[in-house]
């Protein structure tokens, strides 16, 4: 393994699921790499492919599901692994935390002896030895007085210590990615910020990179340094995570910041995306995000738009209308429907508002990130 090569690269991921009312495209053409010890978030509504997404990384999906593309983790092909292989993997170099404990955790063990079955099924040592681990373990996640705990059976732990156990067994074989999937929703907001704040020190002192999926922008605000917006199965934008907050350039990032509760909205007025998600039986044509965007013209409904770079450090957007969006004054008052009147058809409303200026020309667009770039060191 090369230094330069990444944690994990996912090209042209797609997982379709056969039904007898047809087939559902739960995730479509999804590209990304991870770098070592890099926290990577990912959000979208419920539905957007999030999980999904992460489950195919863990080689966790049904049989029914048919997966296309690549997922390479440190440059062998997960995609089509079976058995030993897939196990080796699994649990060892790449662990997953779910949001309820009690999917990881079995009530008719101890919390420890768990724990060490867990070491042992990747490293052959004697029961002492893996009992140990487990206690080391539970230290490391900050359960107090771990020799005693470990004895204690899963019902006998606090929904945060639940959780923390959950982590000590993610990261008891020193996994080199941990897949968080909503790993904090079901607990009340002070434990969450103790429970965010345990996996990003494991993250300091492993070097294990996270991805962490959610719903809740606060987590993503404070934990993450790069965020992925998923909409329709896809990638809808990606980039630094101060970046994407500050300067979102897919209209589905900006309604998803506005209408979902997190602290840079703390005084202001939510203001719900309207519509529905589309269904991934049956997409539409073009943009999947084009019956819902304010900013939709003829061209989106045509063909679905690649990812575009729209800036710096990886920054892109999979919408042919970024540069509207970036000259837009108000881009918050997009979606503020009761402001300026109820939106039936929101490709009237585009054409209808004045302040939106006319695109610069996508060459001198490409010239100015190209400059924009080469200054940053
Ligand atoms: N086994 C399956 N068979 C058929 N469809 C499935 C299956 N698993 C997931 N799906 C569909 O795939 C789509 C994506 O689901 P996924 O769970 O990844 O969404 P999500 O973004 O993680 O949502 P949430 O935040 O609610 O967990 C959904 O439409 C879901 O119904």
């Amino acid at each position: 393994m090369t230094t330069s090569e990444k944690l994990l690269t996912v090209e042209g991921l797609g997982v379709d699921f056969p039904t007898e009312d047809g087939v559902v495209h739960a995730v479509r053409g999804v590209s990304f790499e991870l770098d070592r010890g890099e926290v990577l978030g990912i959000v979208g509504e419920s539905g957007s492919g999030k999980s999904v997404s992460s489950s195919a990384i863990m080689g966790l999906l049904p049989k029914t599901a048919k997966v296309s593309g690549s997922i390479a983790f440190k440059g062998t092909e997960i995609v089509g692994l079976k058995g030993r292989a897939l196990e080796k993997i699994r649990g060892n170099d790449i662990a997953m935390i779910f949001q309820d404990p009690m999917t990881s955790l079995n009530p008719v063990y101890t919390v420890g002896w768990q724990l060490a079955e867990a070491y042992r099924a990747h490293h052959a040592v004697p029961k002492k030895t893996a009992w140990e681990k487990a206690v080391a373990s539970l230290e490391q996640v900050g359960i107090p007085q771990p020799d005693r705990r470990a004895k204690q059976y899963p019902h006998e732990f606090s929904g945060g210590m639940r959780q923390r156990a959950m982590i000590a067994m993610a990261i008891i074989n020193d996994p080199e990615l941990i897949i968080a999937d909503e790993p904090t929703t079901a607990l009340d907001v002070t434990v969450q910020a103790q429970v965010l704040e345990t996996l990003l020190e494991i993250r300091n002192l492993t070097g294990a990179a996270i991805m962490m999926i959610t719903h809740d922008l606060g987590v993503v605000a404070g934990m993450v340094d790069r965020v992925q917006v998923m909409y329709g199965g896809t990638v809808v934008e990606s980039g630094q995570v101060n970046t994407v907050f500050e300067s979102p350039r897919m209209p589905y990032t900006v309604g998803l910041l506005g209408s979902i509760p997190h602290a840079g909205l703390i005084g202001q007025r939510l203001t719900p995306i309207k519509g529905a998600p589309p269904s991934l039986m049956n997409l539409p044509p073009g943009c999947a995000f084009s019956p819902r965007c304010p900013l939709v013209t003829d061209d989106c409904t045509t063909a679905e738009p690649e990812l575009l770079r729209v800036g710096v450090d990886g920054h892109s957007a999979r919408c042919i209308r970024w540069e509207h969006l970036a000259q837009h004054p108000e881009p918050k008052k997009l979606f503020a429907h009761s402001e300026i009147g109820t939106v039936e058809n929101p490709a009237e409303l585009a054409a209808a508002d004045p302040s939106l200026p006319v695109a610069e020309d996508l060459a001198a667009v490409e010239a100015r990130i190209a400059a924009e770039e080469e200054k940053t060191p």
